[in-house]
């Protein structure tokens, strides 16, 4: 899959208002009531990214995900980082 071009990028970061462009990646910061519910964030994560075998890299805190998206076969953005990062906008 192709790399983004950066026009391309913020076209798709216009439609996704949470996350933030940071180097090559894609970030969301989340914050939940505690860690309980923090890690029932992460586990939702575990269906979306195995069927589209596209996985974020993952940071907890206590209640806070951070959630990093790249495509690391192509070294950057592409199609992949921005779909998932749709799919997990509907995550509760
Ligand atoms: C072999 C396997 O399809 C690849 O390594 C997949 C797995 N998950 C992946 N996840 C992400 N974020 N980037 C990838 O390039 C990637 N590649």
């Amino acid at each position: 899959m192709a790399l983004l071009t950066a026009s391309e990028i913020q076209d798709h970061l216009t439609a996704l208002p949470n996350w933030v462009l940071e180097g090559s990646t894609i970030v969301c910061r989340r914050r939940f009531a505690d860690f309980i519910t923090a890690i029932a964030f992460v586990n939702q994560l575990v269906e979306p990214a195995e069927a589209a075998n596209h996985h974020p890299d993952l940071e907890i805190s206590y209640n806070k995900v951070t959630i990093t998206l790249s495509t690391h076969d192509e070294g950057g953005l592409t199609a992949k980082d921005f779909d998932l990062a749709a799919k997990i906008d509907q995550l509760g």
